[in-house]
């Protein structure tokens, strides 16, 4: 299939590729029983859609005849073929295109030696050289190396997807395509794909992996699954919206399915995995049960993998932040088992050891809802506004609404920002609820407690949505199945409610008193008591 394309001087007729799964050759990687040209044919056949010949160690004549036989395979399959940095190579044998690095000839330069309707796509590690390939008449860019990889000594810096965002921008409103390369791998693909949206929509085309295929002995496996997680995410619609419409009455359809949340803790009691601070380890555990869920509290990295089977959902709290392997590792597989991620970056304005490990935990897996006070959140927002002391908030936003829109748009996932007013985003709408007792404030580990009793609404949530849903082709593509605004909402509702129960207990005299209280009333709490108590603002 060809497209018209404006190069600036006339319209060329260029070839439209299908940038999906783009394999780059890896022959070095190659395990033993499989010959290179047999596995890039089970590679096509397992639905890898554009290959690049990269060969850094061969000499002229073998790159040549490697080029041609990879050429010959790809003409049989209708697959384009890219050949990396040689253009004698690719204009002796018309490949359909070249990739250049940021070392190597210039884009117009190439352009000005290869026939109008070569495709030409380059390396790109920043926003600026994306700037700078686009205005050079690139018609894609690799970005990247977005995780590390044993494939290639990389020079420049590991993105991670939370980088490609603002890369991918710089394309809005061009032709342009992109993928991401570097460390892509069948477990991360799909968190990496839905990480990797810039705040204005933009979506990557696709993937580029070479070691996950190449040094498979079951190549067409491997691109089948990559393949199909691709293909999936590309069916879904982002960014994401809210399931249930809601109006700006209490009693609106919003708050009746949060509180209902709480019918489905207490039939399912789903396993809630929670890396919690030592501060509150005991207490965040007492009132995951009191809610009618099951607590687990394990850290060990070791355990990860086969815990995030089982669990409904996980709770990641750096308050005392000692098990940051066990972190990255019960995230990763939170995300491979499509499990929600709630993460509460405790006092991460503190010092500049939690605000680079939150980076590295948010580069390495996707959160579902980060939930944090309006310290955290600013520092997350690197907004200036707003002072971390410890870990308690120093102040508030002037509009609070704004900053977690955004936020939410830059970290795709839900933002909840709590205070005496909580507000909570999906990148679009807003919610503020105006339920809680000042007590809460008085007592240690209350913030860290609402984060668990999000993470419990939202492992409610999930189930809920499989129930009603099921594992269709419409969830294949989702990294959580459910809306998990709906259970942030539902959560936030079901403490504040709690909380000012407990505080008009008799019995309660101060903070002392009011904890144990508050465990009780979690317990005790109905989803009618949240939907009457709720005190809903909603802004569009
Ligand atoms: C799709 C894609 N993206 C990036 C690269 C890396 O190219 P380059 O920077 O030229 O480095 P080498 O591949 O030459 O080591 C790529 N090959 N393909
Ligand atoms: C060829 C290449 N280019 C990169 C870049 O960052 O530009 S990373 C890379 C190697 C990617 O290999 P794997 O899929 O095995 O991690």
């Amino acid at each position: 299939m060809t497209s018209m394309q404006n190069t600036g001087r006339s319209q060329v007729s260029k070839p439209e590729i299908d940038y999906s799964l783009y394999l780059v050759s890896g022959r070095e990687l190659l395990p033993e029983g499989i010959t290179y040209l047999e596995s890039l044919e089970q590679a096509i056949q397992g639905g890898v859609t554009v290959v690049q010949v990269r060969e850094k160690n061969a000499d002229t004549g073998e790159f040549l005849k490697i080029a041609q036989e990879t050429q010959e395979l790809c003409n049989k399959y209708n697959v384009p073929l890219i050949i990396n940095d040689r253009i004698d190579i690719a204009l002796a044998i018309r490949a359909t295109g070249v990739h250049l690095g940021q070392t190597d000839m210039p884009v117009s330069v190439a352009r000005s030696l290869l026939p109008a309707e070569t495709i030409i796509g380059i390396s790109c590690n920043n926003p600026e050289q994306v700037e700078k390939a686009l205005n050079e008449g690139a018609d894609y860019v690799g970005l990247g190396a977005v995780y590390g990889t044993a494939t290639k000594d990389v020079t420049g810096k590991i993105t991670g997807p939370r980088n490609v965002g603002a890369m991918l921008e710089k394309l809005d409103g061009s032709n342009v395509k992109a993928v991401v390369i570097g460390g892509i791998k069948s477990s991360n693909v799909l968190r990496t794909l839905h990480g990797s949206v810039s705040t204005t929509g933009h979506v990557l085309d696709g993937v580029a992996v070479v070691s996950d295929i190449a040094a498979s002995k079951t190549p067409k496996d491997a691109a089948h699954n990559l393949s199909s997680i691709v293909k999936a995410f590309k069916h879904v619609s982002l960014p994401s919206s809210l399931a249930t419409p809601f109006s700006t009455q209490v009693s609106s359809p919003l708050v009746e399915h949060a509180a209902a949340l709480l019918y489905i803790v207490r039939k399912h009691g789903p396993l809630i995995h929670q890396i919690t601070n030592t501060v509150v380890t005991n207490q965040s555990a007492n009132a995951t049960l009191a809610l009618g869920a099951s607590p687990i509290m394990a850290t060990s990295p070791h355990e990860m993998e086969d815990l995030q089977k089982a669990t409904g959902a996980l709770l990641i709290n750096f308050g005392t932040i000692a098990d940051k392997e066990g972190m990255l590792q019960a995230g990763k597989f939170a995300n491979l088992n499509k499990k929600p991620v709630v993460f509460d970056p405790v006092g991460v304005g503190a010092t500049a050891y939690r605000r680079a490990a939150a980076k590295e935990l948010m580069n390495f897996w996707q959160a579902s809802i980060i939930k944090g006070n309006a310290a955290e959140i600013g520092t997350l927002a690197d907004s200036v506004e707003v002072q971390a002391k410890g870990v308690d908030s120093g102040g508030s936003f002037e509009n609070p609404p704004e900053v977690i829109r955004q936020l939410a748009q830059k970290e795709r996932c839900i933002i909840v920002l709590s205070g005496v007013t909580d507000y909570i985003s999906n990148g679009s709408d807003v919610v503020a609820l105006h339920n809680g007792h000042p007590l809460l404030g008085q007592i240690t580990g209350s913030g860290c407690m609402l984060g668990t009793v999000v993470a419990t609404f939202a492992a409610a949530e999930r189930l809920r949505s499989l129930e009603k849903e099921g594992t269709g082709s419409n969830e294949e593509g989702r990294l959580v199945s459910g809306d998990m605004l709906l259970a942030a909402v539902g959560g936030v509702l079901a403490l504040t409610v709690a909380s000012e129960i407990a505080a008009a207990r008799k019995d309660v005299k101060g903070s002392g008193t009011f904890l144990p209280a508050l465990i009780d009333e979690l317990g005790r709490l109905t989803p009618e008591v949240i939907i009457d108590r709720a005190k809903v603002e909603l802004f569009h």
